[in-house]
């Protein structure tokens, strides 16, 4: 047993002292085996984040009799942490009264740094299944899953709530011009000049599909939502992307819908949006290039 990489143990019960443990543990945690003498320490060498509720758990589970297993991080002589499986067998008497404790101590610090990094993917992961991947903004599911906590907080403080629907104009054409290279380099410039104009952390810049971007404006009047239009407009324009078939200018432009409501008891987010969507498409009936924030 002693040339496993487990390491066996045994504690008296009536005295709680260590009556064995296996000479391995000095290669692993650095103290040596005859500094094992009490299950003080062992208690005084579990990470302090880790040592209450471990022993808690350890002493109840014998009390019961209950074999049992644990995992915390043991402290090395020179100050660092391993983890540590802990398998417990509780020995009785025939009276059922626990004579002994034995067990196994087993380096599990491998499989705990696998597990770590998975969860640490699986938040990579989600971070990224809520960003668009070709433009880098926020991405339809962003915008759903916020813009409804918005709309609520909005309805409780009683603060405005605006939107404004972007839409490329005549991206078609760019399209058909330039080629899709050069039209997924386009959308991802006007990505990022409007997710500079919602800059605010509870702003939020989204793209809705295709060439429809979002702006949630959470707490923005009416004025407000107009100057960050504006804000898109102008930053728009200084890049100066060229757009030799739009038939509105020579450059990239776009039409947007805007609206701003303090959201009331009756009002539905859903119907709200739709509303900023119809201005949009007035806003392109209208001539494009131009915002929209009235019903026709
Ligand atoms: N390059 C590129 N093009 C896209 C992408 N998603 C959608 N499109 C294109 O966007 C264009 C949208 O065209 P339309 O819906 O007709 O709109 P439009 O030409 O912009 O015209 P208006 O909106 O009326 O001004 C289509 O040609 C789509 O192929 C994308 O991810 N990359």
């Amino acid at each position: 047993m002693e040339s496993t990489k487990a390491i066996p143990w045994r504690i008296d019960w009536a005295t709680m002292r260590f009556t064995y443990i296996g000479p391995q543990i000095e290669e692993l945690l650095g103290w040596s085996q005859a500094s094992w003498l009490t299950v003080n320490d062992w208690a005084e060498r579990i990470h302090e984040e880790d040592r209450q509720k471990t022993v808690e758990f350890c002493v109840a589970q014998s009390q019961k009799g209950v074999d049992h297993e644990a995992d915390y991080r043991a402290i090395t002589r020179q100050g660092h942490h391993v983890w540590i499986r802990d398998v417990v067998h509780v020995v009785r008497r025939p009276d059922g009264s626990v004579e002994s404790l034995v067990g196994f101590m087993f380096d599990i610090s491998a499989r705990k740094e696998a597990e770590d990094k998975i969860v640490q993917l699986q938040r990579e992961l989600e971070l990224l299944s809520y960003r668009d991947s070709l433009t880098g903004v926020a991405n339809r599911r962003m915008f759903d899953t916020v813009y409804p906590a918005e709309w609520v907080k909005a309805r409780d403080s009683g603060h405005p709530l605006s939107l404004v629907i972007i839409d490329i104009d005549h991206f078609k054409q760019y399209n058909d011009h330039y080629g899709h290279v050069q039209g997924d380099e386009c959308l991802r410039r006007v990505a990022h000049v409007l997710n500079a104009a919602a800059a605010d952390p509870d702003e939020l810049c989204a793209r809705l599909g295709g060439e429809e971007f979002v702006l949630l404006l959470p707490g923005t009047d009416r004025e407000a939502a107009w100057s960050k239009a504006e804000r898109c407009r102008e930053l728009l324009a200084a890049q100066e992307i060229l757009h030799a078939c739009s038939g509105v200018g020579r450059l990239v432009t776009v039409s947007m819908g805007i609206g701003t409501i303090v959201p009331g008891a009756q009002d539905d987010a859903k119907v709200f949006l739709d509303r900023i969507d119809r201005r949009l498409y007035q806003a392109k009936s209208a001539g494009r290039d131009r915002f929209c924030d009235n019903d026709a």
